[in-house]
């Protein structure tokens, strides 16, 4: 199980003010969605919290040490990371790209075992894309390649998990399917931190929320506490009828 905590944290957006530090616990058990309008900085923070860009000022602990001072190889056994936009020109199989998440764990020389083919296996089955383990990458449907992209993320099996808009591509089955997986995992002690532009995805499956708005402010806590209709309007600058389905707040924007 592992932590994330962010002190202090202010993420590098280009020529924004600093807005406010981010003090965030993100603990095993959680499952975080991050919120705000385009061009908040929910993909800059996201990359900060993997270590993959730094931070203005602040920052990232894992587990309480401080992310600069770890080996890229330890962070990837503790953190994985599903991007946004991917290029998928390697020429790779389903099957072969799964199995990339088992890298961490390897030496450099050592090739995956039956271990690492059955994760990647079970993986894919859990995303149904199974029976797509032989096909190339680039000849996969936009949904399909969201799919492999968490089942790679599920076969690395790190402590953090962090989505930059898991459910992107999806169709409905399966952006509940992928929200359902991620609350399990968060269950079983993962700690899940993703950006979502679905408002009503995030009232049904996440724990905590971030809002994160365009000048650098932000807000965060407890999901029933953070999703309220008028921070929400504010946040993007849009009015919502707020109704209640399946015991969660349904926002639904005002057309006029
Ligand atoms: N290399 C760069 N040079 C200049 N500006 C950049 C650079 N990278 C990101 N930005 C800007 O930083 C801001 C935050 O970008 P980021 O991708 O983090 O936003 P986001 O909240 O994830 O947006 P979206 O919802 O559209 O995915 C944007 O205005 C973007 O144009």
């Amino acid at each position: 199980m592992s932590t994330l905590r962010t002190r202090g944290l202010v993420i590098n957006v280009p020529g924004r003010p600093d807005g406010y530090a981010l003090d965030m616990d993100i603990e095993p058990g959680q499952t975080w969605g991050v919120l705000g309008p385009n061009g908040a900085g929910k993909t800059t923070l996201l990359h900060t919290l993997a270590g993959l860009l730094p931070a203005r000022s602040g920052q990232v602990l894992l587990n309480e040490s401080p992310l600069a001072d770890l080996k890229r190889r330890e962070i990837a056994r503790h953190i994985g990371l599903v991007f946004q936009e991917r290029q998928d020109s390697f020429p790779a199989t389903v099957m072969e790209t799964a199995l990339i998440g088992r890298h961490p764990w390897l030496s450099p020389w050592e090739s995956e075992q039956g271990d690492d083919q059955a994760r990647a296996q079970q993986a894919l089955t859990s995303l149904d894309v199974d029976h797509l383990s032989d096909r190339l990458l680039n000849t996969l449907s936009g949904g399909e390649r969201q799919r492999v992209a968490i089942a790679t993320l599920m076969t690395q099996n790190p402590n953090v998990w962090l989505l930059d808009e898991p459910t992107n591509h999806l169709d409905l089955h399966h952006q509940v399917k992928v929200m359902h997986l991620l609350r399990n995992q968060a269950r079983d002690g993962k700690t899940i931190f993703m950006c979502l532009h679905d408002l009503n995805l995030a009232a049904r499956w996440c724990s905590h929320v971030l809002l994160l708005y365009t000048n650098g402010d932000a807000c965060w806590g407890p999901a029933n506490a953070m999703l309220e209709s008028s921070a929400l309007e504010k946040l993007y600058n849009q009015k919502l009828i707020t109704v209640e389905a399946d015991g969660a707040p349904v926002f639904v924007p005002v057309s006029a």
